[in-house]
């Protein structure tokens, strides 16, 4: 984060974002722990069913102007979100795919195919730990062993450097990604084409992973909005949970 952007928090700390405009806006959203509740494996998480309903709402107000901005894999995104008409953007942006079929994916390379073997060896010496591959980027997560995070992040850290990968933290895991793209670039991606072209992109996402997507939107002339906790963040607004962004966007929809 750029430290232009940062909010010193209890100097500034962030208000309920106004409501959504449907004529103007353009909505990007995070998945975990933005609309759907933190669970204790990724396979456990659902989406609330009123969080659903309200994004269902919220895509027929605003034209088709939303999109899911996610870490995870589109097809897990698919599979958790089921709405067809939805743009999607998997692996941190590395991924995108349009409610036509259409799909704009970086390449797999060779470097992520040689550090798969690494974190299979980590994790064959670890299975405490859970890996979730999604191809162009492996998720190793440490959240049902919490006293394994540091070594996570060293060796991970350690095969990223030796293969020329991204590694991005977050909660409770440390990733491993082909270089190429973030959530910022899928953004500023779909910013340029119909139907997002023109409008005010509102990013809304709770990890480390959405800074860069709050940075984003900003320079576009929107905003973000941070879920959760207060913290030092690019965002200009802040909800509570995911509780209250299913009612926020409820109320652009009436
Ligand atoms: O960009 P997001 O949609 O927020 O995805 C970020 C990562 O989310 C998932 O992991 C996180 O959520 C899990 C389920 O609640 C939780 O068990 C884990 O500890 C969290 O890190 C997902 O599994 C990753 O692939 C995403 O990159």
């Amino acid at each position: 984060m750029s430290a232009s952007s940062a909010f010193a928090l209890d100097s500034a700390p962030l208000g309920r974002p106004p409501a959504i405009e449907p004529a103007r806006d353009a909505l990007f959203l995070d998945l975990d722990g933005t609309l759907a509740p933190i669970a204790a494996t990724p396979d456990l998480v659902v989406l609330p069913p009123d969080v659903g309903a309200a994004l269902v709402s919220v895509q027929v107000a605003l034209d088709g102007r939303v999109a899911v901005i996610s870490g995870r894999s589109v097809a897990d995104l698919g599979r958790l979100v089921g709405l067809p008409a939805l743009y999607l953007a998997g692996v941190h942006g590395l991924e995108r795919r349009f409610p036509d079929g259409r799909a704009e994916d970086v390449l797999p390379s060779a470097e992520m195919a040689a550090a798969r073997g690494r974190i299979a060896e980590l994790a064959g010496r670890e299975p405490r730990l859970l890996v979730e591959d999604k191809g162009l980027g492996i998720a190793v997560h440490f959240r049902l062993a919490p006293d394994l995070g540091p070594l996570v992040e060293r060796e991970v850290r350690d095969i990223a450097a030796d293969a020329g990968l991204t590694v991005q933290t977050g909660k409770m895991v440390v990733e491993l990604r082909q270089p190429g793209a973030d959530k910022g670039a899928a953004v500023g991606a779909f910013m340029e084409v119909p139907p997002f072209a023109g409008a005010r992109p509102i990013f809304v996402g709770d990890d480390d992973t959405d800074e860069c997507a709050f940075e984003a939107v900003a320079a576009l002339g929107g905003y973000g909005v941070l879920v959760g906790e207060p913290r030092v963040t690019a965002a200009t607004y802040r909800l509570d949970d995911v509780t209250a962004v299913g009612r926020w966007l409820a109320e652009a929809a009436r």
